[in-house]
Parts: structure tokens; sequence; C-alpha cells
């Protein structure tokens, strides 16, 4: 990875790199994110009894907008939860005040200005880092802004994220830091005020995490931005490249100050550093309790006096290390001058139409799609072998009244392998497809109602590819009436039936762990077949017949054989010479108790499943997104 970035670990040529590239964005307003008192508390379960465990226990703390921050402290310690209590992951289950400079904060204003960057690096495994970008600056920059514009913004963070080279890659073909930098990039595209960054160096060796601290640094310094991130056990120089520490131990603040004073600090507090010891390591063993548990309640008293919320939201590390000017700065022990930031401006930001929105995940979806070859070859191949097989055996029944249960098996055997297909291709994927939703859906990319368009967009056409792909060699193969009504008619239920399955399958993906879903969808699927149509009506018990009407794969199974064998069609012939029973289709159609099926409220009440399913599907990841 070293030959590829274009920054350099050097603090003054990344400077240089970013900084020029920095006067191309639209100025963003700097914002300091104070809290106080803040309290998270979750539910857990003692012998079978809820209990309510403290997590974070009423700190304080404040990130300055030109400052890279990061929040240190053992595993378990609770930075990963500090971090999402501040950018409003994790909201239920929090107490206390976030402070956007002088202002609370307020759930959109943070949307607008911030973004939070998760550990594992849910990006688009198989779009080019370009296409990633481009899609991005269409969705998220201001619908005025011309595509040149946006294209030239993309090349910009690509050249000053040192991915340029990398930008006809696929993604899955990134290396970890590369990744990481992309995720980053993917979010700078709006210039926002506020990165939160979790565990960022997770999985990157000593040279990409140093290049990646420097470039986190540059990011903070040049356009004022206020980076935090969570870290594990930095090496004494990346540890240097941090401006401020916030040091956790189990929900406690002990230290918050510059990375260069921990030791002072803490020597001044008789904790003694060892001589030639990471300042890192030695920060976590304070934490951990190595110097007593006795020192750590100090250390987290000390820190909650120190704070001075009311005095121009400064925190200092200790009273006697900082000087409270006049006008409203105040000068830092390591001679930053801090200035006070003025009230936040709520703007809103001109994002783009619904319908655009729609549009534009859809070319994504399409590129994506045509990438994942091998899947959806899959797909058409094994329904084209099902209906050469199905055609094979069931070959000549569709014209044969000797034959005609052996028909209604084969429309049964279609009807099922339709709506299993259909209910199983999106069932699996959804959940996989869940993650990256969230992260995107998050740092506010789009709305939900444009992206469940782009989805259908897509997969309703593909779906419908299967279904012909099936339906027509069966069809002529087991020599069904070739009419053009009834071959409509037959097509267009299989297809209805099939895309409202797909429709089951998503909701089930949706709602229920990969592991649960693909037990319940099937379960779901044989309740409605056996109870639609696996048994007659007169012999369903009463219980179970509200069953029967509810199930959309009977509505479909009567359908198809009526579209077969009703309207009016003539007599069959027979291969029998002895006898034929069913010669005449009505007669069949009244022992099975189909004659009086009217196939188009069949039709309305299978579209009817299909919307109200999308309608169900859609509300659930919206509560699932919105549920923090
Ligand atoms: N929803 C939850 N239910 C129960 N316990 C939780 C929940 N969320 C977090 N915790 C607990 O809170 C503590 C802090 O978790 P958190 O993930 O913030 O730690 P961390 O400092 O980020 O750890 P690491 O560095 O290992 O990722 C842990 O003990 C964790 O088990």
């Amino acid at each position: 990875m070293a030959t590829d970035v274009k920054y350099r670990t050097d603090d003054a040529s990344n400077n240089n790199v970013t900084g020029k590239k920095a006067q191309l964005f639209l100025k963003k307003a700097e914002v300091d994110l104070s809290f106080e008192n803040l309290t998270y508390t979750v539910n857990t379960f003692s012998k079978f009894k809820k209990v309510k465990k403290e997590i974070l226990h009423g700190i304080n703390g404040c990130f300055r907008s030109g400052e890279l921050t990061a929040i240190m402290g053992p595993s378990g310690c609770g930075k990963s939860t500090l971090l999402n209590v501040l950018a409003g992951y994790s909201i239920s289950g929090s107490s206390g005040q976030v402070y956007l400079n002088d202002s609370l904060r307020d759930e959109k204003q943070m949307a607008n200005i911030s973004c939070y960057i998760q550990q594992d690096d849910y990006v688009r495994d198989l779009l080019t880092v370009r296409e990633s970008m481009t899609v991005a600056a269409h969705l998220k920059l201001p619908t005025t802004e011309s595509t040149t514009s946006k294209s030239g913004q993309v090349e910009d963070l690509l050249d000053a994220l040192g991915l340029s080279i990398h930008g006809d890659t696929i993604t899955k073909r990134l290396s970890g830091g590369q990744k990481k930098r992309l995720s980053i990039a993917l979010e700078l595209i709006t210039n926002p005020s506020i990165l939160f960054l979790d565990e960022p160096t997770t999985g990157l060796d000593s040279q990409s995490c140093s290049q990646f601290v420097s470039l986190m640094a540059d990011l903070a310094h040049n356009q004022s931005r206020t980076m935090v991130c969570t870290l594990h056990q930095p090496s004494a120089l990346l540890f240097e490249k941090f401006d401020q520490i916030y040091a956790l131990s189990t929900g406690q603040c002990i230290y918050q100050g510059p990375s260069n004073l921990v030791i002072p600090y803490f020597s001044e507090r008789t904790i003694v550093c060892p001589p030639y010891h990471n300042p890192a390591d030695f920060l976590i063993e304070v934490a951990i309790g190595e110097y007593g548990t006795d020192v750590l309640a100090k250390l987290a008293d000390t820190t909650k006096t120190t704070y001075i919320k009311k005095h121009n939201n400064c925190h200092s590390i200790s009273d006697d290390q900082e000087l409270q000017l006049e006008n409203g700065t105040c000068l830092k022990n390591n001679n930053i001058v801090v200035k006070k930031q003025g009230p936040l401006k709520n703007k809103s930001l001109n994002k783009p139409p619904y319908y655009l929105q729609a549009y534009h995940l859809y070319l994504r979806n399409v590129i994506m799609y045509k990438r994942n070859k091998t899947n959806l070859m899959l797909r058409i191949i094994a329904h084209f072998v099902i209906a050469i097989i199905f055609g094979y055996l069931y070959r000549g029944v569709g014209n044969d009244a000797s034959v005609m249960i052996s028909n209604m098996v084969f429309v049964y055997g279609t009807n099922l392998f339709l709506v299993y297909t259909g209910q199983m291709a999106v069932i699996v994927s959804f959940p996989l497809e869940y993650k990256v939703l969230k992260r995107e859906h998050f740092n506010s990319w789009f709305k939900l109602f444009p992206y469940m368009i782009s989805i259908l967009l897509v997969e309703i056409p593909f779906q419908i590819l299967c279904c012909l792909v099936y339906i027509v060699p069966s069809y002529i193969m087991t020599s069904q009436p070739l009419e053009l009504m009834r071959f409509s008619y037959f097509t267009l239920f299989l297809v209805v039936t099939s895309l409202t399955s797909q429709s089951t399958g998503f909701l089930c993906g949706a709602t229920l762990p990969v592991k649960v879903s693909v037990f319940v969808g099937p379960v779901f699927m044989v309740l409605l077949s056996v109870f639609g149509f696996a048994i007659r009506f007169t012999d369903i018990p009463a219980i179970y017949v509200w069953l029967h009407y509810f199930s959309f794969v009977r509505g479909s199974f009567q359908s198809l054989v009526y579209t077969l064998y009703g309207f009016n069609r003539g007599v069959l012939p027979c291969s029998d010479e002895m006898y034929c029973h069913y010669k005449n289709p009505i007669k069949f159609l009244t022992e099975m108790e189909f004659a009086q099926v009217n196939i188009y409220p069949e039709f309305f009440y299978i579209c009817f499943f299909f919307l109200c399913t999308y309608v169900l599907t859609t509300t659930v990841i919206w509560y699932r997104l919105n549920k923090r």
C-alpha cells in the first residue's frame, strides 16, 4: 500500500495534498461537540430477571473542530457505546446532554453535518471505487450541482485519499486500508463537519495504520473538521499523532487532554509511567486498574470536576493548565488557542428528489446485477433445466383427457417451483444487503422509499425473466393449449404468484435472522399450499378455513387449472381407447370444485397480497433502521 498513496506520513506534505484539494469543497460549519452527564443504560437478564446495566456513567467531554481525538480504553470499557451515542446511532437508553457548539443536538441537524464510519467496511463489493463515489455524489450532493462538478469532486477526493489509481478497481479487490479510505471518501463527499470512526485502524499493518492516522489528522486540521475515533492500543508513534485523547475506564472518563500530556498529567497524580514505556500502553494499564482501582475513582472524579462547560466549551485536563481569556477563547497548555464556535445554523441541503434517488440507486443495482453474472446465470439455468425435466416427465399431458390428473400435478409442481424459487432467491440476500443499507441510510444517502423502488425495479423484471424461461418450454413440452388467451393468463398468474412469493421472501429476510428466515419462509409457504389446495375445501376444519381464503397460492393454483380447462374448452382427445372419465373438461372442474372459480378477483387478491407484503416489508425495514 505504501506505493499507492498520495499522502505521506509526514504531516507537512499531508497538509499540502489534502489542503489544496480541500479548497475545492464547500466550506462547512466548524462544530465543537460536547456532552454532559452522558449515561447509557441497557437491559440485560440476570437469573431470568430483566436488570438495567449502566455502561456510561454520566461522563462529560468536548471534541473540538480541527482536532483528531481518540477515544481509548481497555476492551469493554464503552468506547464504541460512547461513539454510538454521540453519533446518534444509539438513542434509546441514553440520557444527558449533547451539544453542537452551544446548542443542544438536533437529530436532523446532526445527520446533516456528521457521518459515522463503522468498524466493518460495509461498502458495495461489486462496484468500482469510482462508481461507488459517483453514486454517492449523485445521491448526496445538491441537485443544483452539475454532473461535471460532481465528477470533479469525486476525482479530487480520490486523489486526496490516494485512491485515484484504484478508481477502476472493484471494491472487493481492495486491501483493508484502501477499503477504509474508500469508506471515508464516500462520506467526505458532503464534507461533513464531524466524522466518527469506530476502530478505523483494526486489521491494518503498522505502516498502513500510520498512514491512515496521518490522513485522519490531515482531514481534521484542514477545514477544521471534528474527527473522533475509537482506538485500541496504538504504538507510541501513532499515539503522538492524535491531538486529543479521551480515555475511558469502565464507562468513566479518566483523562481528556492532549496526547503529549498524558504522562505529566498522571505523574502529577503520583501515577508514574516507567521509562521508555509506550504512553498508550501506560494509559491502558492505568485504565485497567494496574495502578490501583482507587486511583481510577479519583481520576474519574477529577475529570468530572475539571470539565468546565460553562467556561467557553473548553475542557481542561487540570485547572492550572488552562488560562481563560476574556475574548471568548482559552489558551491551552500546548499553546493552541481554542476559539469558541458560534451557534450552528440549520441549513437544509438541496438533496435529490425521490425519483432521482430511485433512478441513481436503480442504475447502481443494474451494475451490481450485471457483475453478479454467476448468480444470475444460475437462476436462469435452474429455471430452464427444471422446465426441461418437468416438460419431459409430463410430456403431452396437457392435451390428453386420460391423464388430466397428471396435468394437475404438473400445474401444482409448477406453481410450487416458482413460489419457492421466487422466495428463496431473496430470503438470504437481504440480510447481507441490510448491513450496507443501514450504513448508507444512517449517513443520509437516501430515503427508504426510493431504495425499495430501486430494488423492485431490478428484481421484478429478473424474476419475470426467470418465470418465462421456465414457462415457455414446459408449456410447449407438456402440450398445453396453444391459445394466446390461455397462455397469457397462465403466464400472468404464475408471474404474479412468483413475485408475491418473492415479496414474502423479502419480508422474512427483513424481519428475521437468516437462520430463522430460511426455515420460516418455506414453512409459511407449505402452510399456504396445504390449506390452499392440498385438501378439499369441504374437508378443511372450520378453524383453518381462513387459511384457505388467505392463501394466494390457492387462488393461483385454482386459476391456473381453470385457465387450462375452463373458458368453454372443448372435448379433449383421449389416449386411452377404453374409457376417459374426464373427456369433457367441465366434468373435471366440477369434481375438483373449480367450476365456479372466478379468476379476476383471484388475480386482484394476489396483487393485493403482493402490495400488502411490500408495505409491511418497508415498514419493518423502516422500523429497524430508525430503532436506535
Ligand atoms: N446492548 C447491550 N446489552 C448488554 N451489554 C452491552 C450492550 N451493548 C454494550 N454492552 C456492554 O457494554 C460494554 C461496553 O461495550 P463496547 O462495545 O462499547 O466496548 P468497547 O470499549 O468498544 O470494547 P471493544 O474495544 O472490545 O470493542 C461491554 O461490556 C458490552 O458487553
